[in-house]
């Protein structure tokens, strides 16, 4: 059987097997496997995009995995397959990780309509999110209809999570609303849905997150304008309070994952976003490849140890000096 139809044909174990393999390729840095990964991907491709991606983030400790399982399970109760992938950024920095050690979602990754992956081990943050995006694809091969990103609230990761999902989601923790930290990094603007968790322990403190909430995201101008004749048609995003531990407002919170895909759809933007990020994550990948392949250029080398001494001192200007550079590499 040959790999593709390994993954997109057969089932149970020499599926996962095969799905693993493909994975195990594609994060692979040795040239030929990357040659044999993007073979791979352009034939898995027409058997892609039947999915629905949704991202997920939330600082650590705020119930992603608790509540990824609980959903999880709901979601193949009601006939679904669902992969859950990963990009965790401390592994990129330290090669620990934040998400990884313990175990997390025990009964989802033993259940056989679950596919559950941890992120990359190392590179850059575009590396990982390079990987967990092709892993996707596999996944979507493989007839994964529900396809969950998860990452910590940390860095750049939410960006990237938000570029390669139709829906991006943040979990918040119910005295979220106190000091908004999310707002103050910019984060909120990226979210399609707010979930406030562990309301169980705080049933009043999560109502009050609930309403500061929905109006900061007011402020943001992300409610629309309500004199919009068209708003009606265009998603305004929504802040639902929920325990993943008990297992409430789960229901509630896929009822408002429906409507979006089914209002985004219907409007046209579900595509659109998938287009888009496809060529943005194109163009940041030339970029990436670029950038390395200047900076791994011999006359480029032998040239930056002297423009970054003087760029230091302050003897010759940044954009000159970065002009030389480029001069040079052009003349390659
Ligand atoms: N009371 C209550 N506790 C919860 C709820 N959801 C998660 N927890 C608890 O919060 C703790 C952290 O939950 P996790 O699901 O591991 O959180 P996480 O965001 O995945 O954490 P990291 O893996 O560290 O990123 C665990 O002890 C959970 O049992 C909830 O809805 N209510």
């Amino acid at each position: 059987m040959s790999a593709v139809d390994a993954i997109v044909v057969s089932q149970g174990t020499v599926q996962r097997r095969a799905i693993a393999k493909a994975i195990t390729l594609l994060e692979s840095t040795r040239a030929d496997h990357r040659a044999q990964a993007d073979e791979l991907l352009t034939a898995l491709l027409p058997h892609t995009g039947k999915s629905l991606r949704l991202g997920i983030s939330g600082v650590p400790g705020v119930g992603k995995s608790t509540f990824i399982e609980a959903l999880g399970l709901h979601l193949i109760e009601q006939g679904h397959r669902v992969a859950v992938l990963t990009i965790d950024p401390s592994s990129s920095v330290s090669g620990g990780s934040i998400l990884g050690d313990k175990t997390r979602m025990e009964k989802l990754s033993m259940h056989e309509k679950a596919y559950i992956r941890p992120s990359p081990s190392s590179g850059t943050l575009g590396g990982v999110a390079e990987k967990t995006r092709e892993a996707m694809l596999v996944c979507e091969a493989a007839g994964y209809d529900i396809v969950i990103v998860e990452t910590v609230g940390v860095g750049q990761s939410e960006t990237a999570v938000q570029g390669m999902t139709d829906m991006f989601v943040l979990m918040q923790l119910p005295n979220a609303g106190d000091d908004l930290q999310a707002i103050k990094k910019g984060v909120m603007e990226l979210a399609d849905l707010v979930v406030i968790n562990k309301a169980d322990i705080d049933a009043d403190a999560a109502t009050r997150a609930q309403a500061m909430i929905t109006s900061s995201l007011r402020l943001l101008g992300m409610h629309g304008n309500p004199n919009d004749p068209h708003s009606d048609k265009h998603w305004q995003p929504q802040v639902i309070s929920l325990s993943a531990l008990l297992g409430q407002g789960v229901d509630t919170f896929w009822k408002a994952v429906s409507e979006f895909q089914t209002l985004q759809t219907a409007n046209g933007l579900f595509n659109q976003r998938r287009q888009n990020q496809s060529l943005s994550w194109m163009w940041e990948r030339i970029d990436a490849g670029l950038k390395q392949a200047f900076k791994q250029n011999s006359a480029v080398r032998e040239q930056l140890p002297q423009l970054t001494a003087s760029v230091q001192a302050g003897q010759l200007a940044a954009s000159t000096a970065a002009r030389e550079l480029l001069r040079t590499w052009n003349q390659r």
